[in-house]
């Protein structure tokens, strides 16, 4: 990166590593340092609430906000109706409107944790696409819009590319996603005057569609900038196809976990996840992810308390620092465990271990937890547990037992 930016949120962006490519340099930092820019992210609703990997850009309209702009979250309850093919092997599950908008209802929890929504001139905008995309009328539409698309360049973009290349169906449908995209862009700019949009790496084609798309009919210059898809040191992508999404909503995965998993952040990413995840100082970040040994373990706390604390609060952030000192120092049982909580119905005269596994969530399957029985992965009480066709009664439950899978996994079982 050879461009050195005049404006506090490009010299962010690049400073704390959310930069992956943008249309315009110049023409952004320009328009950032003469004013208020307006700037969008849309987030589809395709589950119930927003995953760490969407945070990576919830934490970009964070900076956009702090450093003295304007930024829009889209819900797109309009274009999840379609389902956007970028980047995928095959088509999206369709969801029906009841679905949509109770997934943007959970979507909805998390930012105003990080923005601040209101009137005000830098206040943050949510709005959602279905206002416009709705009711649009199929002729108009082509006419007005569909004839500034080439179908020839629409096909050259990477995001669809493999999914020809492999001649794998790419449906009309889907193929219509770029176009209400760029339509998004196109109205946000003439409704708000909003001249970027944001998203991951994946969103590029999206993106630039509806710049080219807004100088045609409007003659307006916009900008793009896009951040790296985050995956984990060994490569894998951050999101919720993946399996095991690392959710921001509390009812998806308590804040405890939420600890662990940026507690257990491998040491190679300690640096990188705390410039993108917190706000302490970019020094004090290279500084804790570049301690050695034992001492980036304290890196690692600092950053899951610290994110913890911006996604559920500080006390809850306490809360699992506590239990987790209690579980893994001293061996003992936390406040703040995954708990399993069964009636008596449901033990009868007694429960399979096996089962207690899979439903405290430790493992996926039987077939995975009787594995990890063989392996001795699985823990009772703290003792290895050798054999799986244990069966606990109401009676080994009278008190609550911890089940742990390995060393950082545990979830308390306890007749409710
Ligand atoms: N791991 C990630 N790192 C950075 N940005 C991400 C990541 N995952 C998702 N995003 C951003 O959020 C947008 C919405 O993503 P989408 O719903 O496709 O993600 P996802 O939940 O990872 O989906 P899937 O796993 O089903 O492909 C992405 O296009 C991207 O801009
Ligand atoms: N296409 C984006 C979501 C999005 C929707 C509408 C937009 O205008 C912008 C972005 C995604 O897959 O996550």
């Amino acid at each position: 990166m050879t461009y050195h930016p005049k404006s506090d949120f490009m010299r962010v962006m690049i400073e704390r590593g959310y930069l992956a490519d943008c249309t315009d340099y110049q023409g952004l930092d320009e328009a950032l340092c003469k004013g208020v820019v307006t700037a969008y992210i849309g987030y589809d609703a395709t589950a119930k609430s927003l995953h760490v990997g969407h945070l990576l850009n919830i934490m970009m309209l964070r900076w956009l906000q702090k450093t003295g702009h304007k930024p829009i979250t889209l819900m797109g309850g309009g274009t999840t109706k379609v389902g956007d093919p970028s980047f995928r092997s095959d088509e999206r599950p369709l969801l029906g409107p009841e679905q949509i908008d109770a997934n943007i209802e959970g979507m909805k929890q998390v930012f105003a944790k990080y923005l601040s929504y209101g009137g005000g001139e830098t206040d943050a905008l949510m709005l959602n696409n279905a206002e416009w995309l709705d009711n649009l009328n199929y002729l108009e539409f082509l006419r007005d819009i569909g004839r500034h698309f080439s179908v020839n360049r629409m096909l050259s973009f990477e995001s669809v590319k493999s999914r020809l290349d492999r001649e794998q169906s790419l449906s009309f449908l889907e193929f219509n996603y770029m176009i209400l995209q760029a339509y998004d862009f196109l109205e946000l700019n003439r409704r708000y005057g909003c001249v970027l949009q944001m998203g991951g790496s994946d969103q590029w084609g999206n993106i630039i569609n509806g710049i080219d798309l807004t100088r045609r009919v409007l003659d307006h210059e916009i900008y793009g900038l896009t951040s790296p898809l985050l995956t984990t040191s060994d490569g894998r992508k951050m999101g919720k196809s993946q399996g095991g999404a690392m959710w921001l909503n509390a009812d998806m995965l308590s804040p405890y976990e939420f600890w662990q998993f940026w507690r257990n952040t491998t040491d190679a990413d300690t640096g990188r996840f705390l410039k993108l995840y917190t706000e302490l100082p970019v020094e004090e970040c290279e500084r804790l992810g570049a301690l050695q040994g034992s001492e980036i373990n304290a890196a690692k706390i600092i950053l899951a308390n610290e994110v913890t604390t911006l996604c559920h609060g500080a006390e809850a952030a306490a809360a699992a620092e506590a239990t987790a000192r209690e579980v893994f120092e001293k061996g003992g049982v936390g406040d703040d465990l995954p708990t399993l909580e069964l009636t008596s119905e449901e033990v009868g005269d007694g429960i399979s271990i096996v089962q207690l596994i899979v439903r405290a969530g430790l493992a996926k399957t039987g077939k995975e937890a009787k594995r990890l029985i063989a392996e001795n992965g699985a823990r009772l009480d703290d003792a290895p547990l050798t054999d799986a066709g244990l069966m606990l009664d109401a009676g080994a439950l009278a008190s609550p037992v911890k089940l742990s899978a390995g060393k950082k996994r545990h979830a308390l079982v306890k007749l409710g």
